[in-house]
C-alpha cells in the first residue's frame, strides 16, 4: 500500500508496471531532466529521459504518478507516466499555444480567502472558475486521461476567522460567500484558534489537495496546520551520490500526516502565482445556476442581453438570480476571452485569417448574386 494519494484505481492502472517489477512513485518536484519521486521505499531521484514527450503538455509534472526502477541502480529512470486524471494548465504567451502544466491528479482545490479583508465576491468567483477549469481542461488532457477527466472538488476556506468580531458577522460572511459558490462547501477556519481545522482535515484526508488563493490569504499557515509539526520537522535530505553529501530540496508536494488519514498537499510557486487563465469551461461550472437557466433560453447562443425569450434575464427580473451574479459572469467571460486572445497568438492569427476569408467569400457571393459590376 502506497500513501500519497494512491487508491484502488491507481493500483489497477499500475498493475502491468508492477508485473515488470517497477515501483509506483509520485512526482514531488521536477528539475531539468530529473525529478524527485515519493515511492513506498522513500524519496528517490530519477532521470526522465525515457518519458520526454514531443508535446509539452505531457512533460512530467508535480503530482504525476510514475513507474520507476527499483533497487539502488544509479541512475534510476522514470519508465512510464500514468495517465492523468486532471491537470492545472496555464496557457502560455509563447508562439506555440500549448499550455504549461502546473500540477496534476488533484482531488480537492482549497481556495483560501482571508476574512481579514472585506469579502471580494468577484475574486471568489474567479478562483472557483479557476479551480473548476482543472478538471475540464482541454482536449489533450481528455485524450491523456483516456476518456473523461475526473472532477476536482473545490472547497472555499474563509481563513483568519478569529479576526471576525462576532458569530453573527461570521454567519453573514459565510452566507455571502455561499451565494457565489453554489454547491461548494464553505468553511470558516482559523489557524490561530484551530477552528474548522478538523473539518477541513477530514475533507481532504487521503486525497490530493492543491491550495489556491491570493498572497497573504494564509495558505502557508494553513498548510503548516494541516501538515502538523511532525511533518514540518522532517527535513528533506537526499544522499545524492552516496558520498554523504546531503542536499536539502524544496518539495512541491507534501505528505499529510497518516494519523489524519494521509494524502498530500500540493503547493507550487506556479500555482500560487496564477490569475485567471483559460478558465472558460471552469466558468460554466462556477456559474452552474446560470448555465442551467440558459438551457431554457429561446436561442441556443443567447448572450442573455436583450434577446427575446431569455430565461436568464427573466430570472434576474423576477429576483431568482441576483443581478450581481449575471454581471460577474459576464465580466469574467469577457476577461477570459480577452486574456485568451492576448495570450494565444495563434488563435489571433487564425481569427484574422478567417475574417479575411469570410470577407472575401462574402464579396464573392455578393458579386455572384448581383452579377459582375464595376467597383468604385
Ligand atoms: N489572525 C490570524 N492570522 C493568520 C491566520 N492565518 C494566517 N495568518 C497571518 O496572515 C499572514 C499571511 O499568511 P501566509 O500563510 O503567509 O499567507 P500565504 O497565503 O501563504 O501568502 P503567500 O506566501 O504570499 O502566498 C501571516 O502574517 C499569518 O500569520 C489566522 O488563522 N489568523
Ligand atoms: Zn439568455
Amino acid at each position: 500500500m502506497v500513501p500519497y494519494g494512491w487508491d484502488a484505481d491507481w493500483d489497477a492502472v499500475f498493475a502491468p508496471y508492477a508485473e515488470q517489477g517497477l515501483l509506483p512513485g509520485r512526482v514531488v518536484r521536477v528539475d531539468r531532466g530529473q525529478c524527485d519521486v515519493l515511492t513506498p521505499g522513500g524519496l528517490v531521484r530519477a532521470d526522465t529521459e525515457f518519458v520526454v514527450p514531443s508535446d509539452p503538455m505531457s512533460v512530467v509534472c508535480t503530482g504525476d504518478w510514475t513507474a520507476v526502477d527499483t533497487g539502488d541502480r544509479d541512475p534510476r529512470y522514470v519508465r512510464a507516466l500514468l495517465p492523468r486524471r486532471n491537470a492545472f494548465v496555464r496557457s502560455t504567451s509563447s508562439k506555440r499555444s500549448e499550455g504549461q502544466v502546473l500540477a496534476t491528479n488533484i482531488d480537492h482545490v482549497v481556495i483560501c480567502v482571508s476574512l481579514a479583508d472585506e469579502l471580494d465576491l468577484g475574486r471568489i468567483e474567479r478562483f472557483l472558475a479557476l479551480a473548476m477549469s482543472c478538471s475540464s481542461g482541454d482536449a489533450l488532457l481528455r485524450e491523456q486521461a483516456h476518456g473523461e477527466s475526473i472532477a476536482v472538488q473545490p472547497v472555499l476556506v474563509l481563513t483568519k476567522a478569529d479576526l471576525v468580531p462576532d458569530e453573527a458577522t461570521l454567519a453573514h460572511l459565510r452566507t455571502d460567500a455561499e451565494t457565489v459558490a453554489p454547491g461548494v462547501q464553505v468553511l470558516p477556519v482559523s489557524a490561530e484558534t484551530g477552528e474548522g481545522l478538523d473539518i477541513l482535515a477530514a475533507v481532504v484526508a487521503g486525497g490530493t489537495t492543491a491550495l489556491l488563493g491570493q498572497s497573504g490569504a494564509g495558505k502557508s499557515t494553513l498548510a503548516n496546520a494541516l501538515l502538523g509539526e511532525e511533518s514540518q520537522a522532517v527535513q528533506v535530505t537526499r544522499d545524492r551520490d552516496g558520498k554523504g553529501r546531503h542536499t536539502t530540496t524544496t518539495r512541491n508536494l507534501l505528505p499529510l500526516p497518516a494519523s489524519a488519514g494521509g494524502g498530500v498537499l500540493i503547493d507550487t510557486p506556479g500555482l500560487r502565482g496564477v490569475g485567471l487563465w483559460d478558465a472558460q469551461d471552469g466558468l460554466g461550472q462556477a456559474f452552474s445556476e446560470i448555465e442551467e437557466l440558459a438551457r431554457d433560453c429561446r436561442f441556443q447562443d443567447c448572450a442573455h442581453d436583450s434577446e427575446p425569450g431569455c430565461a436568464v434575464t427573466a430570472a434576474v427580473a423576477d429576483g431568482t438570480l441576483p443581478e450581481r451574479r449575471l454581471d460577474s459572469y459576464r465580466k469574467l467571460l469577457r476577461e477570459n476571452t480577452r486574456l485568451a486572445a492576448r495570450t494565444d497568438a495563434r488563435l489571433r492569427a487564425e481569427q484574422r485569417h478567417m475574417f479575411k476569408q469570410r470577407q472575401a467569400l462574402g464579396r464573392h457571393m455578393m458579386e455572384r448574386k448581383r452579377g459582375p459590376h464595376r467597383r468604385a
